[in-house]
């Protein structure tokens, strides 16, 4: 339901926008200042894990603000969503959206937040040396294929070669050492196009598109290679390969940081983090020795946290079932951003706010993919064929091994300890992602717990009938980078920053990645760059991203010149 009413209200967003790719008018709105020390109402738009983490930082930076968080369904936290479901002898925890969260650099802000909220004693960690840790599968073409660790040795990996996953790989390798540099005027590919041209198709198909799937649910066809192989796009920008921009990389070079990714804009985001955020040391040792972590009650013991906080916070309102239907620039000049809200009887139409930050979805900036997640539970323990976190399935795989569209299967028995109160095998099988784009409609939910019966039977030989059973069809659930992201996003902001003059900022996982730990992350940094006289700044929220962005281009464009100048001397 919640999904539903934030895209209607998405979809009317973006009609309001329909004159102008992003905004109604770009008009420049420089004339807007304000002599007010601090932005007296708030308004947060959206109640998942993004809106929360904005609001929450946002009370903490500006204790004399009234914040007001909008959310559309009837309750907050998005889709991350956890149940305990009653099984003879006990209780099971299904997790219906994120199950887990990643520990490293990228997790510091989310770490920060578990420790303020008083969860440390909550989570549960699964160590780097467990089986889920070590052994993880794709499907190929009709059996599981363990992928390599940093502990695969020789004879493994020539097992692995005779499976045929790595078809291709050996000789691509050599090649692309002398394929030629792409055209100047290419300023995007997708993810597969790009691995095909530089290597080969099969890759980019065997490997690539499961990888993918289990991150994006989404079409290694579609996603934009310049976003998600940032990396190995600017090597090939700077130095016409990719394994020609890896040797001749050093740390001396002008260009190291695009290669160790610890440009200016990325340090300092980490370094603002490291010095802000300061773990407990017991904490910091047990993320240093493992390969996720989560929660014994369910990642929405987060969400749930968070709530509770924010609601005992008398700075802080919530509101659900209230569709924000559209915002613009108060009326008359003033320097605020005016919502207009859905037909309330108990709530006035309209709101006007000092500070807007959004985290509703723009469809014109990315499409979306919807992934049914059913998870099951059989109560017989280890029915698995093999220990480990579990498997993705690529889209090279024949028709008749994956007739239902599966993206993959995830053993949650093995890959999250000690949440369920009685042993036995517990699953989860994503289905749909891109596979279901331009669907009309989609599968019910008895079809689906149907459709997943048939996977883990087909692939894992699993005949026992489950026990539990519950599926969630998670509409427009994930964003897709798809080929052109980076510049419909700078139009985005550069729109954003014109029309509203920095009162509207947005958040979410639209912009800085897909995980929860970009998510939080990214609200904030958000928050982060409104303290003090910053939220007056004529900011959109995504200078991280768009001075990134830049940097880069401007290296490009600067080595590209070097190498022009070296060959008109020579
Ligand atoms: C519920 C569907 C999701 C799928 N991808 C994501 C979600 C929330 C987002 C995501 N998943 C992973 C990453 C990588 C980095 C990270 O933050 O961990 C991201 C951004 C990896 C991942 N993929 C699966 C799991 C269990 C994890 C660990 C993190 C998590 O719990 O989400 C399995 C998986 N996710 C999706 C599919 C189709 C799939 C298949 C088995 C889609």
């Amino acid at each position: 339901m919640r999904l539903k009413r934030h895209s209607q209200l998405l979809e009317s967003t973006v009609k309001h926008v329909s004159a102008r790719p992003f905004f109604a008018s770009q008009c420049n709105r420089s004339r807007y200042s304000t002599s007010a020390a601090y932005p007296e109402q708030i308004a947060v738009l959206g109640g998942g894990i993004a809106g929360l983490a904005s609001a929450y930082y946002t009370a903490k930076e500006f204790p004399k603000s009234k914040i007001t968080i909008y959310e559309a369904g009837n309750d907050v936290g998005g889709w991350i969503r956890s149940t305990h479901v009653e099984v003879p002898g006990g209780k099971v925890l299904f997790e219906h959206g994120p199950r887990t969260l990643r520990p490293g650099s990228n997790s510091l802000a989310t770490a920060g937040l578990i420790q303020e909220l008083g969860l440390i004693n909550d989570v549960v960690y699964t160590s780097k040396d467990s089986p889920a840790a070590q052994n993880r599968y794709v499907y190929y073409p009709n059996r599981l294929v363990r992928m390599p660790t940093n502990t695969t040795n020789l004879a493994e990996l020539f097992k692995l070669y005779m499976t045929g996953i790595a078809d291709g790989v050996p000789s691509a390798l050599f090649r692309e050492i002398f394929k030629p540099p792409r055209p100047p005027n290419m300023t995007d590919e997708s993810m597969g196009s790009f691995i095909a041209r530089r290597f080969d198709k099969r890759p980019a198909q065997n490997v690539l598109s499961a990888v993918i799937h289990g991150i994006y649910a989404g079409d290694i066809w579609q996603l934009s290679a310049r976003t998600l192989l940032s990396l190995m796009w600017n090597l090939e920008g700077l130095h016409g390969g990719i394994q020609r921009g890896f040797w001749s990389t050093n740390l001396n070079s002008p260009t190291q940081d695009l290669v160790t990714i610890t440009h200016p804009y990325d340090a300092e985001l980490r370094n603002k983090l490291r010095d802000e955020i300061t773990l407990e040391p017991e904490l910091r040792k047990k993320l240093g020795q493992c390969s996720t972590f989560s929660f014994k009650n369910g990642l929405r013991q987060l969400v749930v946290r968070l709530e509770e906080t924010l609601r005992k916070n008398n700075q802080v309102t919530i509101k659900t079932n209230i569709p924000v239907k559209s915002f613009h620039m108060a009326p008359g000049g003033k320097d605020q951003v005016e919502l207009v809200l859905a037909n309330n009887s108990n709530n006035p139409p309209k709101f006007t706010a000092d500070l807007v930050i959004s985290t509703l979805h723009n469809r014109a900036l990315t499409p979306y993919v919807t992934v049914m997640v059913v998870n099951l539970y059989f109560s017989t323990p280890n029915l698995l064929p093999v220990k480990g976190f579990g498997y993705l399935i690529p889209q090279s795989v024949p028709f008749e091994q994956n007739p239902e569209r599966a993206l993959g299967v995830i053993f949650d028995s093995d890959a999250v300890p000690d949440q369920d109160s009685v042993p036995g095998t517990k699953l989860t099988v994503m289905l749909g992602g891109h596979w279901w784009n331009g669907w009309q409609a989609y599968p019910t939910h008895d079809e689906g717990s149907q459709l997943a019966l048939s996977v883990v039977r087909r692939h894992l030989g699993i005949n026992e009938e489950p026990k539990a059973t519950h599926v969630t069809l998670s509409r427009d659930a994930i964003p897709q980078y798809t080929v052109g992201y980076e510049e419909r996003l700078k139009q985005f902001a550069e729109g954003l920053v014109s029309e509203f003059g920095g009162r509207l900022r947005v958040a979410g996982n639209q912009f800085n990645g897909v995980g929860v730990n970009d998510v939080v992350t990214g609200a904030w940094d958000l928050v982060r760059g409104c303290r003090g006289e910053g939220w007056k700044g004529r900011s959109s929220g995504l200078e991280r991203v768009m001075d990134r962005r830049k940097w880069v281009e401007e290296r490009l464009v600067k080595v590209g010149r070097e190498k022009e100048e070296e060959e008109k001397g020579r």
